[in-house]
């Protein structure tokens, strides 16, 4: 496997806030990492770390193998962590050679990065004329100019218009879709679900769960059951291998599952104990219901 990014124990305090705290996770090549986490999670500050540009308390990070200076391997990264900021004056494609003199990249690629966000037939309009969305877009193909290895993205849609968030997330899933290691910071459950293969879920700087967005929804789901007793139904439950918390509310007894069971069995199970059941739903959470669950629980 093609390591990216190594985060080891990270930690960053300013003063009495510990914004980032024991952070660890690994990127790989090829996938599209999501940091997932409210306003003053630390999404920002981590990102600000690995980019060289704020200073860390304890931990370490390393690009790559790790044996580049930062210095080096970032030459590696096209990274947009604040907003756009080119000459309104001056046209797109004007921007884009001030941005390959300064980074000291070939301009050969402007017009392919401009095709990618979709700009090239807004190539010679100036900067002042675009909207948010479109100098959004501008800065993607900006951070791509020197075909980075991963690009970095934090919050990419904030205050765009839906349209211009669904051409954003597609851009970026094309991208993506081309080779390049995608990592974004979002608070967005949504996005992250919408445009993510992977997912660290931050909050107060912890990790709460760092995995695949489809492992954020391995849950077996539930059951919600009725029967004549509920005491007997109840007692039938207690204890089974197959079930996890049982929650009673009057008549109604739901039961979450720790391992895969079908209705059907479920149902053959019990009438084997005489338990005729009057009212039998299996349902999943929602990610957003499962996300809930993981970040209710610490503080
Ligand atoms: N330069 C700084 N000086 C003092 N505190 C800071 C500084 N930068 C960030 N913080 C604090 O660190 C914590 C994490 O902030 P950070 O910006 O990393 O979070 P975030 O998840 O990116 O949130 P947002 O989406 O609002 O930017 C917050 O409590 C914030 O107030």
């Amino acid at each position: 496997m093609n390591t990216i990014l190594t985060l080891t124990n990270l930690t960053k305090r300013f003063g009495p806030i510990t914004a980032v705290d024991d952070l660890s996770f690994t990127i790989e090549k090829g996938n599209v990492y999501g940091i997932l986490g409210p306003n003053g999670s630390g999404k920002s500050t981590t990102l600000g770390i690995v980019l060289n540009v704020v200073n860390r308390t304890a931990g370490s990070y390393h690009w790559f193998d790790g044996s580049d200076s930062t210095h080096n391997a970032l030459k590696k990264v096209g990274a947009i962590i604040e907003r756009p900021n080119f000459y309104p004056y001056m046209t797109a494609v004007q921007n884009l050679n001030l941005v390959c003199k300064i980074k000291e990249v070939s301009s050969q690629k402007i017009e392919e990065k401009l095709e990618i966000v979709g700009l090239l037939d807004r190539k010679n309009s100036k900067f002042s004329t675009f909207s948010l969305g479109m100098k959004q877009r501008l800065a993607i193909a900006s951070a791509l100019l020197n075909d980075p290895e991963i690009l970095i993205l934090d919050e990419p849609t904030n205050g765009l218009d839906p349209q211009g968030i669904h051409q954003i997330r597609e851009i970026i899933k094309k991208i993506a879709s081309e080779g390049t290691t995608i990592l974004l910071a979002s608070h967005l459950l949504d996005e992250v679900e919408k445009v993510c293969s992977h997912v660290v879920i931050l909050r107060k700087g912890r990790s709460l769960y760092t995995g695949s967005v489809d492992g954020m929804n391995a849950s077996h789901g539930f059951f919600i059951l009725q029967s004549e007793d509920p005491d007997q139904l109840e007692a039938a439950l207690q204890g089974h291998p197959s079930f996890g918390t049982i929650k009673r509310e009057g008549e109604t007894i739901t039961v979450y599952l720790n391992q895969p069971m079908d209705a059907s069995e479920l149902n053959k199970m019990l009438f084997e104990r005489g338990i005729t059941l009057s009212h039998l739903v299996k349902r999943k959470e929602s990610l957003e219901e499962q996300f809930l669950e993981i970040t209710k629980n610490l503080n």
